[in-house]
């Protein structure tokens, strides 16, 4: 975090979204950093998030008049009207990178008209988040407890009474995924952090694992999945609070029949479905009543080795033949990644991790850059490939390395 007391601004220096992450990995408390970017086991499915883009080459039109250019989705998400087809996805304990955590982000998210997801283990409430990003804060993200759905029942009474319009229910993530990662670095949460959604105190201090990172008395919740029972410094806030005799585990058993079927008898509120990888898993969503489906592998910290959003996100779209909105995260980086995850399918797309680099290095005056930054490359992207609006992003506007290649002096090549 910056520890300046005149606010931080983006140095001029710092044109794009990979220069704002090597200056927020200059003051980024280590454990922070372990916590953002760790990944599943090896880390494949992360660098694949971040790869995939490159595979796809664009195909420019030329004088096509892209002297304005629409930035707007091509239907409304959430029964709103967006400034760009980009939300920020949700991601817990926002105060790590900034101490407006949550906060800090909506209100980026409401003064550029974006969506905002909010996590359950944030570290701001349900209601301060909306009080925050007004309209912009739509989603509530939300795992199903174990013996205890009377709190996610709280939690959707909230999020309703709050003027929220969706659940987003994270379902890849029945057990928390291998990062061997953050257990190697004793992740922690500070003691002066609370996931402050819950009255009771769960992920309360532990006795062991002081943090001298933080430069303060923290005690720790910590939140990696450990397989050795004799390690108590890295626990999921679950597993945590299991360990303390006050349980709050994710429910592994959750499937579509039971589940879904629940949540459509406790909440007004529509239900979306994130964290879907296979067209089947779509079909089953909009079988059991999803509004929308975010096609995601939750920023690589699952399941290694499983594939991007990108390259499963045609045959979804294709299954899906557009009963419901198809959403995408994983990996954006640059306004050209926006136009791909379009330009195969998806109705919009989400950021999660340089949510982060602008907070650290600038709270809410940062995030607001990020998604400036990525509006304006955008643009320039939708006038150099010839498009005046999103609607005339096509699929036959790109094509891979192999796939040039093999259509030599074919077609219209
Ligand atoms: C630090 C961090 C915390 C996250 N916390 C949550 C969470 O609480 N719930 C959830 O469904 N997804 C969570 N995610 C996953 C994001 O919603 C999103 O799927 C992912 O970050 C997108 O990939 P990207 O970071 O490459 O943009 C988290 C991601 C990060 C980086
Ligand atoms: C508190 C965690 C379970 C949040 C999460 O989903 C993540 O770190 O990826």
């Amino acid at each position: 975090m910056n520890g300046n007391s005149t606010p931080p601004t983006i140095p001029r220096e710092i044109l794009s979204l990979k220069d704002l992450e090597a200056k927020c990995l200059e003051t980024m408390a280590p454990m922070v950093r372990d916590y953002l970017y760790d990944g599943a086991e090896e880390g494949h499915t992360i660098r694949e998030n971040l790869e995939v883009w490159d595979r796809w080459l664009v195909i420019p039109r030329m004088m096509r008049d892209t002297s304005n250019v629409n930035l707007t989705p091509r239907t409304h998400q959430f029964n709103q009207s967006w400034s760009l087809p980009l939300g920020i996805a949700p991601s817990a304990m926002q105060q790590l990178a900034h101490p407006s955590g949550e906060k800090a982000t909506a209100a980026a998210a409401r003064s550029m008209n974006i969506p905002f997801g909010l996590s359950t283990f944030s570290n701001y409430t349900i209601e301060e988040v909306k009080d925050a990003g007004r309209d912009s804060v739509v989603g509530l993200q939300m795992y199903l407890l174990e013996g205890r759905r009377d709190l996610n029942i709280e939690l959707m009474r909230r999020a309703e009474a709050a003027g929220y319009k969706a659940i987003v229910l994270t379902v890849d993530s029945p057990v928390p995924g291998n990062r061997p990662g953050l257990i190697k670095s004793n992740f922690v949460m500070p003691k002066h952090m609370k996931f402050r959604n819950f009255s009771e105190d769960f992920g309360g201090p532990l006795d062991q694992a002081q943090d001298t990172q933080f430069n303060d008395d923290s005690t720790t919740v910590a939140i990696a999945n450990d397989t050795n029972p004799d390690s108590a410094a890295a626990r999921t806030p679950e597993q945590t609070t299991k360990s303390r005799g006050n349980q709050l585990i994710v429910d592994s058993s959750i499937n579509w029949e039971r589940d879904m079927t629940w949540l459509r008898e406790n909440t007004s509120l529509e239900i979306w479905v994130k964290g879907i990888l296979h067209p089947l898993d779509a079909e089953e969503a909009i079988a059991y009543g999803a509004s929308g489906i975010m096609v995601s592998n939750h920023g690589g910290r699952q399941l290694d080795t499983c594939v991007s959003a990108l390259d499963v996100l045609p045959a979804i779209v294709k299954q899906v033949n557009g009963r419901v909105p198809v959403h995408l995260d994983g990996g954006i980086r640059r306004g050209g990644d926006i136009f791909k995850a379009l330009a195969l399918g998806a109705d919009f797309v989400w950021i999660g991790r340089p949510v982060w680099w602008g907070l650290e290095v600038a709270g809410e005056e940062g995030v607001r850059w990020v998604i400036q930054t990525l509006k304006r490359e955008f643009e320039v992207v939708m006038k150099l490939m010839g498009c005046r609006h999103v609607g005339e992003i096509k699929r036959e506007m790109m094509v891979t390395k192999s796939g040039l290649l093999s259509m030599g002096g074919s077609g219209v090549f």
